[in-house]
């Protein structure tokens, strides 16, 4: 099959050569053919294939992985449909240099704002930290986790770009979720912020698509693409990041990556999609609105990421990722490969994704929902009048231990959209350069906001919770929650923009009587992740109702027993009964509470896309 791609493009080639006439668009080359020299005329012999197989040395997955592609996934592949992709390669964007037929490179990217940090403080990864992280798996025949990237058959052009990136050696996360994914098994997988899941999804679905086999061409004239794996997250601002990473990780692979977020002119994203797509990475908004304009097919799906899954699966976007996941075109679970990330899994959500995956593992790195002990979380009782001044007493503090008297990059959580602004704007007129994001504002604001405080410029982000989940800004040294969120995983994921990829973080949380349904959560997060709890927090949380308030987890006993939902009595649907566990068991849940709400944010939720 492989060799009969191989000669079609050749052959392609070859004719066009012969021809003399350049095809109206180029011709389709499947992702395993890509970046090799141009075929000369005379030359009719396929050129060698960017990955070159499994080596012995990683016999036990590479041999779950050819297993795989003789499962009912490689029927559906082979399936005559008549679809593929629309374009060829290099005319451009997103990645791709316009006219010039060559990808960009990404590791060469410059970003023209000024750094203000040194490479070597970009560096300092200290996945030791990960070390002791006790690392759960429940689900049937659960391949086994790997030690190094070499142990892992992902092929030589990726390999490349894992040492391009300095990844010396898979995190926890990836050691378990990248043998269980190249596998072909769906995956639930639960791992704290900060450790490396996007690349533990991006991995084996780039290697997927270079070993798989290519699908078929699009006839011409059709503007609809056929991507094969489709990566959403919940925010605009992290679909562009999963964007770059996935272009590094791809970067000479052939696998063309492209992204479409709301918010941003949709004929520049089209244009994008035309030019060929393997990977779409999307928030689902502008995802529906290109489906719906039918120039997006779900048809050719094999891999299904979400990223943030309890996030994209709470009440604010359920409906729409139903829509796409179940009532488009797309595949059926068992058919395409699903792959859920999250650092929070809250049980009732579990319950709601098991409907998207088929007999999936569960894996669990760290105890679920809790934060990681690289950041160091302080909660300081502080009334409402008294916050701002509060918060200017830390900036001082910082400033006079800041690197080379600059500002540490500081995060400010709030609670509005207003109030968002208002505490950007007093910032500066005392002297404190801020900038903000959130819903209110443009796309091109948040991207310029996001972009001066990550190069140190503006060394203060004053953001709502559209800036909680997973983005990865280097040197965010403190993290402040003006205003704590509802819920105690969104506190989670805010904290977490600090103490990532090994390093240290400050988290300072302001407290008081408006915050009382939290206090239990937040003193089990804090105790669980061996912090040191004010005797007064423990009051306040010892008063809050635990099965109350919209607080998901509040429930008697120790939230972070919780695991894998299936192996609670109450569970009944699908699946197998008979959970291996491979690794450590934690107690069980507690007994009482369950999601009680949304999130508090969900009424910014149209505007995060
Ligand atoms: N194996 C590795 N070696 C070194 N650095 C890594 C490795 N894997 C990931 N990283 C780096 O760790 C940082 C965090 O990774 P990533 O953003 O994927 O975390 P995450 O688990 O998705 O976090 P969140 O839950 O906040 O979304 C990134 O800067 C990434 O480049």
């Amino acid at each position: 099959m492989r060799t009969s791609w191989a000669d079609l493009a050749a052959n392609s080639a070859a004719d066009n050569a012969n021809n003399s006439v350049p095809p109206s668009k180029p011709a389709y080359v499947p992702p395993h053919l890509r970046n090799r020299p141009p075929l000369s005329a005379e030359s009719h012999a396929p050129p060698p294939p960017a990955y070159s197989g499994p080596s012995s040395a990683s016999a036990s997955v590479a041999g779950a992985v050819s297993g795989r592609w003789s499962s009912p996934r490689n029927e559906y592949r082979t399936q005559p449909v008549s679809s593929g992709h629309t374009s060829g390669w290099g005319n451009n964007s997103g990645g791709w240099d316009r006219g010039r037929d060559r990808e960009v490179n990404p590791f060469a990217e410059q970003d023209d704002s000024e750094p203000t940090f040194t490479e070597q403080e970009n560096t300092g990864i200290n996945f030791d930290a990960y070390e002791d992280i006790p690392v759960e798996t429940t689900g049937e025949n659960v391949p086994s986790p790997v030690n190094t990237f070499a142990e892992i058959d992902l092929g030589e052009a990726l390999n490349e770009n894992i040492r391009r990136c300095k990844y010396v050696r898979p995190t926890p996360v990836q050691r378990n979720a990248i043998p269980i994914s190249l596998a072909g098994r769906d995956l639930m997988a639960c791992a704290q912020t900060g450790s490396g899941k996007t690349a533990a999804f991006c991995f084996p679905i780039i290697s997927g698509i270079m070993r798989g086999q290519p699908v078929q061409r699009q006839p011409r004239g059709v503007r609809t693409v056929f991507p094969l794996a489709l990566v959403l997250s919940p925010t605009r601002e992290l679909s562009m990041q999963i964007h770059e990473e996935a272009r590094k990780f791809s970067y000479q692979t052939g696998v063309r990556v492209v992204v479409a977020y709301g918010g941003a002119p949709i004929n520049q994203q089209l244009r994008d999609l035309e030019r060929g797509v393997d990977i779409l990475v999307a928030t689902p908004g502008r995802l529906v609105d290109l489906l719906e304009r039918a120039r997006v097919s779900l048809q050719m799906i094999r891999y299904l990421a979400l990223d943030e899954a309890d996030r994209m699966l709470d009440m604010g976007f359920e409906p729409q990722i139903r829509k796409i996941v179940q009532q488009m075109d797309m595949p059926p679970p068992g058919v395409r490969q699903t792959m859920l990330f999250s650092a929070t899994f809250p049980r009732e959500i579990q319950r709601l994704a098991s409907d998207f995956l088929s007999n999936y593992i569960f894996l669990a790195v760290g105890r679920v929902g809790s934060s990681t002990d690289l950041i160091d979380q302080r909660v300081e009782y502080v009334q409402e009048s008294d916050k701002r001044s509060h918060l200017m007493d830390l900036l001082h503090a910082q400033r006079a231990n800041g690197v080379q008297g600059k500002q540490a990059l500081t995060l400010v959580f709030v609670e509005t959209k207003k109030g968002a602004d208002a505490l950007e704007h007093w910032l500066c007129l005392n002297g404190f350069p801020a900038t903000t994001i959130h819903g209110d504002r443009t796309q091109q604001e948040r991207e310029f906001a996001l972009k001066s405080f990550k190069s140190g410029n503006t060394p203060i982000l004053v953001a709502t919770d559209v800036a909680a989940r997973g983005l990865d800004i280097p040197h965010v040294a403190h993290v402040v929650n003006f205003d704590l969120p509802n819920d105690i995983d969104d506190y989670v994921h805010r904290i977490g923009r600090t103490g990532r990829a090994g390093k240290k973080g400050l988290a300072t949380a302001f407290f008081n009587d408006n915050n009382v349904n939290l206090a239990r959560a937040l003193a089990d997060l804090m105790q669980e992740a061996n912090q040191e709890v004010p005797a007064w927090i423990l009051g306040y949380a010892a008063r809050s109702s635990f099965c109350g308030g919209r607080n998901r987890r509040s429930g008697g006993g120790s939230r972070f027993g919780s695991r894998d939902f299936r192996r609670e009595g109450s569970f009944s649907r699908g699946g197998s009964s008979d959970y291996h566990n491979a690794g450590n068991n934690g107690g069980g849940y507690g007994s009482c509470g369950g999601y009680a709400g949304g999130y508090g944010s969900s009424g910014v939720t149209s505007a995060w896309d």
